[in-house]
């Protein structure tokens, strides 16, 4: 239904979206999810033009948006957006910020419009407060009022630019709890937005953007519990993370266990999990010790306050083997590490080799 290829937007020298590439597709709910400030609004707003986009192309049932010729008026109906400020004429009644626009835009009469308008006030719980003012409202019912406005224009798509961010807890899910039933319903959805149980339950496809890119895609059960990519993982876990480089064979392991115990006391880890990460960096780093000769092993210890797990990772040239099959099953240090750690995988690409292990919390 949208295809994005090559999507870039610049902003003077600063470039938020690179080479954005992405498919919504007819009935589909996505989050679009990533790190404050990676351009998710952007993105979202380049999408219906409220940011012209510096490059690329956007087309939407093959029309391509971005042509000179295209109406932006009709595009923005069809794909509607709702604001985190709600954005509603203050002046105006609640009925009427909905049959606004059906009458100005799409030529409806006034009774055709108000018919369809309380239809959709009742859908969103609204429709006692059809007489009401904005200000009289609170935001989560400013919300919901402004998702029947833009039901109204009979969006194909509507974007959701964190629908949730301005309103207090109870408010968010009564406002989810809409989204919800439109995403029941089978309405095609973008939805920016922060929260992450809500984005896993309510979507069939999540972009993880990053980069200036949709950095990973793919199906809820995957980028929340298995993502492949590395930022993907750190964010979704609200990873801790610290690195330590080692050159040589001669390696300082008093300053490396200094920071490790650091990092530990810094993130409140318990004694035992600490006990174990010094224990596996020294023995694994032992494992290495042939391989120094040969270039840098660098180890990331990544703490993931959301599951509370320990990752540590190994990463060395390409031409490492793996140090625990190599040292065999017999070595002390070898049976340490796979008695301790769980998971333990190794893999190699062009560049590196990564040994990885988890190491539960208790
Ligand atoms: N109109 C603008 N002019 C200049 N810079 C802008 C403009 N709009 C956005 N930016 C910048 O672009 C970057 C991306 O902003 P954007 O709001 O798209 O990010 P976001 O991922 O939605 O962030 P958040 O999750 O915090 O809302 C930010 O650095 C922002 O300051």
């Amino acid at each position: 239904m949208i295809t994005v290829q090559h999507l870039v937007k610049r902003f003077g020298d600063l470039t938020v979206l690179k080479d954005v590439n992405a498919e919504i597709r007819r009935g589909e709910v996505v989050s679009i999810i990533g790190p404050s400030g990676c351009g998710k609004s952007t993105f979202l707003r380049c999408l219906n033009l409220l940011e012209q986009p510096t490059a690329g192309s956007i087309t939407i049932n093959g029309v391509d948006v971005m042509d000179p010729a295209a109406d932006v008026a009709l595009l923005r109906q069809k794909m509607n957006m709702v604001f985190q400020s709600f954005n509603l004429f203050s002046h105006l009644t609640v009925l009427e910020n909905l049959t606004l626009g059906p009458i100005r835009l799409k030529g409806q009469t006034r009774d055709q419009a108000e018919t369809r308008s309380m239809e959709l006030l009742r859908l969103v719980g609204m429709a006692e407060k059809a007489d009401s003012f904005p200000d009289e409202l609170s935001g989560g019912q400013k919300q919901r009022v402004a998702i029947a406005r833009c039901l109204a224009m009979e969006p194909e798509i509507i974007l959701f630019d964190e629908p949730t961010s301005a309103l207090d807890p109870t408010m968010v899910r009564e406002v989810l709890s809409v989204i919800r039933r439109l995403a029941r319903d089978g309405m095609t959805m973008a939805i920016v937005t922060h929260e992450m149980e809500f984005a896993r339950d309510v979507s069939n496809r999540v972009f993880y953007m990053d980069e200036g890119v949709v950095y990973e895609e793919g199906p809820p059960e995957v980028i929340f519990t298995a993502p492949t990519r590395e930022k993907t993982w750190a964010f979704i876990n609200r990873v801790r993370t610290c690195s330590y480089q080692i050159e040589t064979p001669d390696y300082d392991l008093y300053a490396i266990n200094a920071q490790v115990e650091e990092f530990c006391e810094k993130h409140v880890l318990s004694r035992k999990l600490c006990d174990n990460i010094l224990l596996i960096i020294e023995e694994t780093l032992s494992l290495y010790r042939p391989y120094l000769q040969r270039g840098p092993v660098k180890v990331h210890v990544d703490y993931s306050e959301k599951t509370g797990e320990l990752k540590l990772v190994f990463d060395a040239a390409p031409d490492a083997d793996n140090p625990i099959e190599t040292a065999g099953e017999d070595d002390l240090g070898s049976m340490l590490i796979q008695n301790i750690a769980r998971n333990v995988s190794f893999h190699i690409d062009d560049e590196r080799s990564r040994l990885e292990m988890l190491l539960p919390a208790q």
